[in-house]
């Protein structure tokens, strides 16, 4: 067992970038709900610094970087809601899960380790993305970008999760690939891991200083 999960008592794992690499379906959405605008794709390359701060956001990117200047929100809202319905068609169709991730999750769960899931993704895609790996049945919550006023890097959906499962923050771990999810670990009170092989906007998260890192999250168990 890794050394920082010495006493911890849950494991909260960021989604995007640290379980799944999702950025081919990603970029897929984004560049059918800019296609019908008849404007050029994003393609995964720009995507995948894009993504971390939940779907408005990635939508906003992509068309600001399109139409080179911030979109109206009524268009905004509008072409989100076109990558809403685009990626909800297929939100596994490229998706894979990282190496060590299915070793992670069933070794921790077959130590009894509780395990939730907070991304800012929204809430109606983590069933079938989980549910199509068979790993739905790991977590004892998910927490959606959209389901409480605020997402990562505050550190709400995190107290959340703790209070939910009755762990005090000092004793739970937030395991992910951005500065969005140490910030938002480091601010509730949790132990940090981090995962180098995700998206952070072309940065290391490194950076962030997490009181770990690994390679893969097979070194977690
Ligand atoms: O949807 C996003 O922007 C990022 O999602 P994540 O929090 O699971 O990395
Ligand atoms: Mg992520």
């Amino acid at each position: 067992m890794h050394p920082l999960l010495q006493g911890v008592k849950l494991v909260a794992f960021d989604l995007d970038g640290t379980l799944v690499d999702s950025v081919p379906d990603l970029a897929a959405a984004v560049d059918a709900a800019l296609s019908e605008l008849d404007l050029p794709p994003a393609g995964e390359i720009k995507v995948r610094d894009w993504v971390g701060n939940g779907s408005l956001k990635l939508m906003e990117r992509a068309l600001g970087d399109a139409l080179g200047e911030a979109p109206g929100s009524e268009r905004l809202a509008a072409v989100h809601e076109r990558f809403l319905h685009h990626y909800g068609l297929e939100p596994n169709a490229r998706t894979r899960l990282y190496p060590g991730v299915r070793e992670a999750l069933d070794g921790l769960c077959a130590a009894g380790m509780p395990l939730g899931l907070v991304t800012n993704k929204p809430q109606a895609f983590i069933a079938p993305i989980l549910e199509g790996f068979g790993l739905a049945g790991h977590f004892g919550l998910c927490l959606g970008g959209d389901a409480l006023p605020q997402k990562k890097p505050d550190p709400a959906p995190l107290l959340h999760l703790a209070r939910h499962f009755g762990v005090a923050p000092g004793d739970c771990l937030m395991v992910g690939d951005s500065r969005h999810d140490i910030e938002a670990g480091r601010r509730a009170g949790f132990r940090t891991l981090a995962v180098p092989y995700g998206y952070n906007h072309g940065e290391p998260v490194a950076a962030s200083r997490p009181d770990g890192l690994v390679e893969s999250l097979a070194e977690l168990v």
